[in-house]
């Protein structure tokens, strides 16, 4: 039988602990609907002593997302009587709240920040869920720095708040200096222990990501007996983090028979949160983050998209869908092979190309690929729609004007305020011409040079520049309208560079004046 593993979420509060990632009310309230619609089982809210704001927020959350009994929600609470007064008073508005205690158990915390006795801040510990429980049935206590305690202090803590009443003790690993290992056994004798004493109470844990074990640990505990894990969306938290609820839920879900367990988590809607968390707090996710980073599901390179077209599972443990993603992503880049450039336009309606075809196409791909770090649909749609116009000029057969055709080989453009130039070389048959001009702007004066080689009288009418798809080595997409004795002639191309793009664009009209006035008069 699978074992239930409790989700508790401190996205709000342990999360909100990054600088500069404070929400306002109505933002933790959206937070909130959509924790409750992942399906987590407790939404740790904030920490409502702190200032009215938090209070009224941990509050509005409780009234409108706490009001049906599938979401407990709680907020935190020092070992300090106004602060239980703060939590309670908030959280009462949901069907299920639940008031969380924490106090610190490490020597460092107990001699050195608080300057008592062990027994002193037992004391304390113990007063505290008494006084929490006259409020509410459901008391979590949080041994803080649990995992730098001395051990049997740490257990005579556990036993006595549980004595007084505590439903589920939390093991935090507060500064995450915790080891797998390590981390493991202290749960499975926590868990030894706890489960003879009594066995209604939640074992719970709370890892932080200092040395980047924040889920490594998180699950060692699953396996040595924790009932309950806290996390939060994408690993947000104080210092380096917190567990990520994403990948201890999917490293759960992927990997089963060595966890045997389970949660009511709805895995379709970890993008979702995932997004809204980041844009929301302003935090973005690393792009090979696990799970929720961009890169997690796009393969790169030929091999692996080739192995992936075959089989999914050849370089693939979780359905991309499984997260809420479309599908998985062939990212296209200059590693990417044949069949990862074929299918990718076919998925964009390119079923008909032929061999022949396809081999010109992926020559113009690898070519704009090796210049530009990514090549996205919109760039696959201008491959073909160029190689198509090239393919044309080659069936009409053009070869004996080509003499007459013109094709840059270089060009230098000066864009200054006072006195834009340009200078611009271009091949004719076996001629090799030069020229510069001065222009009212960069274009302009690189047209002006064009114009004079070319000696012909064009005039420009239209000139418009746009961007094909995203990224700063974007294809910068020129298309212009030139009028040449009372003939309107359309040419456009494109180019990482956008000058380039301009010179071909007017080249290729300029060729076009030259085929027509070299055409034989029908
Ligand atoms: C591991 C964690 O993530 S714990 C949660 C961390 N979250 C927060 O700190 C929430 C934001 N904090 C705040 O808004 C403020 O710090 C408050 C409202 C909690 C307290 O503010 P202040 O009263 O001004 O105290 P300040 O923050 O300067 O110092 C903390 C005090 O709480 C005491 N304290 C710290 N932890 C606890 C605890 N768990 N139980 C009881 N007292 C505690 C400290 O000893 C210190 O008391 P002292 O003034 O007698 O030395
Ligand atoms: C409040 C507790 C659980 C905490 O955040 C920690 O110890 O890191
Ligand atoms: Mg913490």
């Amino acid at each position: 039988m699978t074992r239930k593993i409790w989700v508790f979420d401190t996205t709000l509060r342990d999360g909100e602990q990054v600088p500069g990632a404070k929400l306002n009310l109505y933002e933790k309230l959206e937070v909130a609907q959509q924790l409750k619609k992942l399906q987590v089982d407790i939404i740790e809210t904030g920490f409502p002593s702190s200032s009215a704001g938090d209070f009224n927020a941990v509050k509005e959350i409780a009234a409108k997302v706490g009001n049906t009994d599938e979401t407990i929600i709680t907020a935190l609470a020092r070992a300090v009587k106004a602060d239980i007064d703060a939590v309670y008073n908030s959280v009462k508005y949901a069907e299920k709240p639940l008031i969380h205690i924490v106090l610190g158990t490490s020597d460092i915390h107990v001699e050195k920040k608080f300057g008592k006795s062990k027994n002193q801040i037992l004391d304390i510990g113990v007063d505290a869920v008494k006084y929490a429980k006259t409020f509410l049935p459901d008391v979590q206590y949080s041994t803080e720095d649990a995992s730098r305690a001395d051990f049997e202090y740490l257990w005579a803590t556990i036993e006595a708040v549980v004595k007084a009443g505590a439903t589920i003790i939390n093991v935090p690993d507060t500064v995450g200096y915790a080891e797998p290992e390590e981390f493991g056994e202290l749960i499975f004798k926590l868990n030894d222990r706890l489960k003879n004493l009594n066995d209604k109470v939640l074992l719970s844990v709370h890892c932080h990501n200092d040395l980047g074990m924040a889920t490594a640990n998180t699950l060692a505990a699953i396996k040595n007996g924790a009932d309950k894990v806290e996390c939060t969306i994408n690993g947000i938290g104080e210092r380096a983090g917190n567990t990520a609820l994403e990948e201890v839920v999917m490293a759960i879900n992927t990997r089963l028979s060595v966890y045997n367990a389970c949660t009511n988590i709805n895995t379709k809607e970890i993008m979702n949160t995932s997004r809204l968390v980041s844009s929301l707090m302003g935090l973005d996710v690393q792009v090979n983050k696990a799970i929720t980073g961009d890169n997690a599901f796009a393969h790169s390179s030929g091999i692996h998209q080739d192995g992936l077209l075959k089989s999914r599972d050849a370089y693939e443990i979780i359905s991309p869908i499984e997260v809420g993603l479309d599908d998985m992503d062939l990212v296209l880049t200059a590693r990417s092979g044949r069949h990862a450039v074929k299918s990718a336009l076919e998925k964009l309606g390119f079923n008909q190309l032929t061999d022949t075809q396809f081999e010109g196409i992926f020559e113009d791909f690898l070519k704009l690929a090796d210049v530009k770090k990514e090549v996205y649909n919109h760039d696959l749609y201008v491959i073909v729609e160029n190689y198509y116009a090239k393919n044309d000029n080659h069936n009409h057969d053009m070869t004996h004007y080509s003499d007459n055709f013109y094709e840059l080989m270089d060009l230098q453009v000066i864009s200054n305020t006072n006195f834009p130039s340009a200078s611009v070389k271009i091949k004719k048959g076996d001629q090799i011409l030069k020229n510069s001009a001065v222009g009212s702007g960069p274009v302009d004066a690189l047209y002006s040079a064009i114009t004079k080689i070319s000696d012909l009288d064009i005039k420009l009418i239209e000139y418009t520049i746009s961007s094909i798809s995203r990224g700063k080595e974007a294809l910068g997409k020129v298309k212009i309208q030139v009028e040449y004795r009372g003939e309107k002639y359309v040419a456009k191309a494109t180019d990482t560079d956008i000058m380039k793009a301009s010179a071909f664009a007017y080249i290729s009209a300029v060729n076009s004046i030259v085929v027509d006035t070299l055409l034989p008069v029908e």
